[in-house]
Parts: C-alpha cells; structure tokens; sequence
C-alpha cells in the first residue's frame, strides 16, 4: 500500500468523491445518449437482424480461415460483464462481435417477444410494461443482458413457479461453428435447445431469444413478515413456495442468524383504495430497498404495501442489492437521496472500468460475491454454515424450481424439486477468509447436492465441476456441433484461472 500514487491513494480512499463527482454523471449521460440513440434508430427490422446474423456468420467465417487454432467468445469486454471477475480468456481467444440488442417483435397473439441476446432488462422490461406485457421471470439488475442470462444463469422471485429464466425461452436461434444458423426449441433440434442454458457460449452465438410473455399488472401486493429463527424461516419459505395461487413472488432477506424478512407478492391490478397503500420505491428519493425491508424487522410488524412492477422488479437495482453501501457509505442518507439520489445506480460497468488495481486486489482479498443454489431443506444447515465461514449480512435467499432433464443443470429426481438461491455480497466479518475458504464452501455445496452460479468463477476442479453439472448431453452436442478446436468447454471459461 506504501507505493501506491496519490491519485491511486485518492481513488481507493475517497471513491465515493470519483463515483459521485464523475461516475453518477457519466452514467446519466450514458442514460441520456441511449435515450437519444433510441429515438434515432428505434425500430428494429427483421431485416436488420438478417443483416447482422450474416455479419457474425462472416467473422465466423473468416477466423476459421485464418485463425482455426484459436477457440472463440464473444468480443464483449470484460469489464461491461455482470460480474467482479475479469475473464482473462478474452485476451487469448478469437473474439466475435456479437453486439446485437434489438427487439425484434412482439407477438401478443402468439404471447412470444423476439428478441436479439444483447438487449438488457433495463431495457426490456419498460417496453414490455407499456405494451401491457411482462415476461415471468424478470430480473432485478437492469444491466443484465438476455444472452448473459440465457448463457449463464438467471433467478428472481418469481423463479419458485416458473423455474429459471431460460425456461421461459422457448426458441432459440445459434450460428454454430462453421457459421450455420439454426434454430433450436421444444419441437426443433431438442438436444441442443436443452444443452444451450448454461452453456456460456461454448456450443454457439445466439442471435436470438423468443421469451414467452405474461400480461402484466400494475402492481405487486407484496407482505412483509418478519421471523426469528432459521427453523421458522425455512419452514414458512416451504410453506409459501408451495402456495402458488396466492404467491406470484416469494424472497428472503436474512439480516443476522436468528432474523429476516419473508416476502410474498401477488400481481394485481389493485382496486379503489390501492393508491393510498402504494409505495413508489423506485423514486430517487425513496429508501433503498434492504434498508426498507429491514424496517419491519427493527418495529417487529407484519406489512403490507403495493408496489408498481417495475419498481418491484428492479428494486435491488439502486442499492446494487447492498453493495454500494460499501461505495457511497451514506448513500441511504436523506440529505443524500434528495439531492444526488436521482443521479442512482452508478453503472456497474463503469465500476468496474475505472476500479483501480488495488481495489480489485482489495476486492479479491476483502471481499465475497457469490450465489450458490442449494435444496431448500437445507436452508438452516447452509446458512448455518456461511455463518461460520463469512458471516456476511443481509443474505438473499430467492427460491426457484429445477425441473428434472438432460441439460447441464437439473433437478436430482425425475420430478420438479424446490431449490434456494442463497446470495452473499460483502466484506466476511470472519478472523480468516481466503481462497481455500471458498472452496471449501463449494465442496460443501456439491454435498448437498447444490449448484454454484458461475459468474464469480469456481475453485473446483474438472471431476468436481462435472459432478455438479451434468455433461453427458453437453458432450454429445459438442460433437455432434463440431466445438472441439472452435469453442473452448465451459470449464474454460468459468475455473478461476481464467475468470480472476
Ligand atoms: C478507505 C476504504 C475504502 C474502502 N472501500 C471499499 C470498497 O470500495 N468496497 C468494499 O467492499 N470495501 C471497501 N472497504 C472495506 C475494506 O475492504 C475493508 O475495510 C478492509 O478489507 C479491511 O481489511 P483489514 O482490516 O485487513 O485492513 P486495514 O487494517 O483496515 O488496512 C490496512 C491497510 O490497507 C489499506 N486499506 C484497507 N482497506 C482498503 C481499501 N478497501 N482500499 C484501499 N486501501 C485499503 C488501509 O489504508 C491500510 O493502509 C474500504 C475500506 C476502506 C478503509
Ligand atoms: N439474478 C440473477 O440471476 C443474476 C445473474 N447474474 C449472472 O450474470 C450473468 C449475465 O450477465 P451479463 O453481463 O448479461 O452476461 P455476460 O457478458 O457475463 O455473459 C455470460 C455468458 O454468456 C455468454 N454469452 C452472452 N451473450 C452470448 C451470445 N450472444 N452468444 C453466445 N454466448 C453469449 C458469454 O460468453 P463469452 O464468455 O464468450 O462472452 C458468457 O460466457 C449470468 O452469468 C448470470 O449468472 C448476475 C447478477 C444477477
Ligand atoms: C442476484 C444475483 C444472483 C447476483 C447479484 C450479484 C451482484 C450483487 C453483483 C454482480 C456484479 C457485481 C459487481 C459489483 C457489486 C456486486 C455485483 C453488482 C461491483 C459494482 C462492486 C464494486 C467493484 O469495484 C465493481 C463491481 C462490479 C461487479
């Protein structure tokens, strides 16, 4: 720390002086400049979309010409990905520019929005809700991108009745490595259609997404009920997963080992007296969420409130869950909120741009980002567990169902089976905490038979990331599709050797 310039110095202890001075406001002009580039070329043809298929089948085309000893990825930085991690690979490999984020269509008949994998939730969803549509499982960061969520993986509250987010994708269109197109759904090529989830781009590009589409309402009723003990929160968590008639959203947020604050939402129009009892928490000056939730853990009441969808859905969005707490330390401030609050979320993307190497180090060393999906009988044991080895508050707790399949990532029995997204984002509050810790923890999970989200990167090795994830059909669709010397196997590009 001793050699470290005085800019360095400045940046590392005064962030929040960078980010408020120079990050908030290049975000809204970036917000700004979309709003412009919107209106100038706002909407898209298919034939444009044509034109951009053939100019990645082109580059495909053209690599393997010249370059067929270099595996490929997409060419989209690093730095713009959802996640801490840097994915060195891009470095090596033959990156295509897949930068396509149109929508393509909205079929209201047919209820399927076509759309291109560059577009973000930010993006997506406020179009969707003015033309009275949503999609089921809409996520709570607006920079994250269909192709990111399809490749990789995407949960939200709403994940306990309509699974994962690429279960609501219904139609997938991928160039392969010799530069076909095809398209693959439930009818169409099957295999692949089931092995394109989690595949993190290593069997295709995808070009395009059909998502099925849902009506959406105006809000979400949502209750607030604070418990004490882990016993009671799995036990309720189990109990209100089940109830899918009355529960459209279903989240946990722990606040220590003994308290959190169970929600459930109903979407719904509300009725005469529904404006009295609507809280706008997207509005700049509001709250952030976990400080609001956890409101009714410091009073002890039960709640209730409506709240308008989309504010809803990107609820976690200002407060980046509560990472920014460790950015802006009085973010939640508010004098704060009043004045600068409007200029909230600093884009992650610029955060992670501009992170000088010491915070990056700092982050590595200080800090855990991380999503692990276990069964959700184990709720008790595991959050027992993180408490020993982080002891990193809040804890989001998201349930979401696997159906059983082929694919790399599904349920262990031949039936759907509750599973929970346990989410820690901090600093661990523990005497010890390095690398072997999280391994260990990731063994752990592969006990229980649980996944790992793999956008922080994994200490576990080839045999172990094989027992978690299922290759067997994966493997096959490889070969069938010719990725060997084309694309890397996912392996390669989520083991923390490449991804730091
Ligand atoms: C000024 C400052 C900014 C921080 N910013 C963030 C942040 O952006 N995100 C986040 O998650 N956590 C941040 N933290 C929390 C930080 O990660 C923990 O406080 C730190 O990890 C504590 O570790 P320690 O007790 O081993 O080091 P300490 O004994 O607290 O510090 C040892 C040396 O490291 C330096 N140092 C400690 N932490 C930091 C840091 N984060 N950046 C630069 N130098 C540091 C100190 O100046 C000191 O010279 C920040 C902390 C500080 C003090
Ligand atoms: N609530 C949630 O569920 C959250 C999920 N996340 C995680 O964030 C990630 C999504 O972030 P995002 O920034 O959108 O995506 P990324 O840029 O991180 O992409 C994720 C993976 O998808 C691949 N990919 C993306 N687009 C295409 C495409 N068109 N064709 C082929 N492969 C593609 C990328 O390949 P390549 O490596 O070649 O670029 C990469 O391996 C997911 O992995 C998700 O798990 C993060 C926060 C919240
Ligand atoms: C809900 C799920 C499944 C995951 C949420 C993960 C997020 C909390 C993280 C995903 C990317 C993370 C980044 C940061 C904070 C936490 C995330 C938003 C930073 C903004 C933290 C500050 C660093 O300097 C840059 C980071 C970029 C990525």
């Amino acid at each position: 720390m001793q050699t470290e310039s005085s800019l360095e110095y400045v940046l590392i202890n005064y962030r929040w002086m960078f980010v408020i001075f120079f990050l908030l406001p290049c975000t809204v002009l970036g917000k700004i400049w979309s709003v412009f580039e919107k209106s100038l070329w706002s909407r898209h043809s298919g034939l444009e979309h044509e034109k951009n298929v053939s100019n990645i089948q082109r580059q495909i085309r053209h690599r393997n010409q010249h370059a067929p000893d270099r595996v490929m990825c997409t060419a989209r930085p690093s730095w713009r990905s959802m996640t801490i991690a840097d994915m060195i690979y891009k470095k090596y490999m033959f990156n295509i520019n897949v930068h396509l984020d149109g929508i393509i269509s909205i079929d209201a008949n047919l209820r399927i929005v076509r759309v291109e994998p560059g577009i973000t939730m930010g993006r997506l969803i406020p179009i969707l809700i003015e033309s009275g549509w949503t999609v089921p499982v809409a996520l709570d960061m607006e920079d994250l991108t269909i192709g990111g969520l399809v490749m990789g993986i995407g949960l939200e509250s709403s994940s306990h009745k309509f699974g994962i987010f690429h279960e609501s994708c219904i139609r997938y269109e991928l160039i392969t490595a010799n530069g076909d197109l095809i398209i693959c759904s439930k009818s169409v090529n099957t295999d692949i259609f089931e092995s394109v989830p989690y595949s993190y781009g290593t069997l295709g590009f995808l070009t395009a997404v059909d998502i099925q589409i849902i009506p959406a309402k105006k809000y979400v009723k949502l209750k607030y009920r604070p418990i004490r003990t882990l016993e009671k929160m799995e036990s309720k968590l189990i109990v209100e997963t089940n109830d899918l008639e009355h529960n459209d959203f279903v989240e946990l947020l722990i606040y220590n080992k003994d308290e959190g604050v169970l929600m459930t939402g109903k979407m719904t129009d509300g009725h005469k007296d529904t404006k009295k009892n609507v809280n706008r928490i997207g509005r700049f000056y509001k709250p952030w969420f976990f400080k609001h939730v956890e409101s009714f853990l410091l009073t002890w009441k039960i709640g209730e409130e409506y709240i308008p969808l989309k504010d809803y859905y990107f609820r976690h969005n200002k407060s980046l869950f509560w990472e920014i707490q460790d950015i802006i330390p009085f973010g939640n401030h508010p004098v704060f909120r009043y004045l600068l609050g409007w200029l909230m979320p600093a884009k992650v993307a610029l955060l992670k741009l501009t992170q000088t190497d010491t915070i990056k180090q700092l982050y590595d060393k200080h800090h855990f980002i991380d999503d692990f999906i276990l069964p959700i009988s184990t709720l008790k044991k595991s959050v027992q567990q993180f408490h020993t080895t982080l002891n990193i508050y809040p804890i989001w707790v998201c349930p979401a169902v696997l159906r059983p399949g082929k694919g790399l990532m599904h349920s262990h029995t031949t039936v759907d089976d509750m599973y929970i997204d346990i989410g820690l984002y901090g600093e661990p509050k523990v005497s010890e905490y390095n690398a072997t810790i999280v391994r260990d923890l990731e063994i752990f999970v592969l006990k229980l038979k649980g996944f790992k989200m793999m956008y922080g990167g994994t200490y576990l090795n080839i045999d172990e990331f094989k027992t978690m994830f299922d290759h067997r059909l994966y493997d096959r669709i490889r070969q069938h599709l010719g990725c060997e010397s084309n694309f890397p196997e996912v392996y390669d590009k989520v083991n923390r050797k490449v991804r730091i």
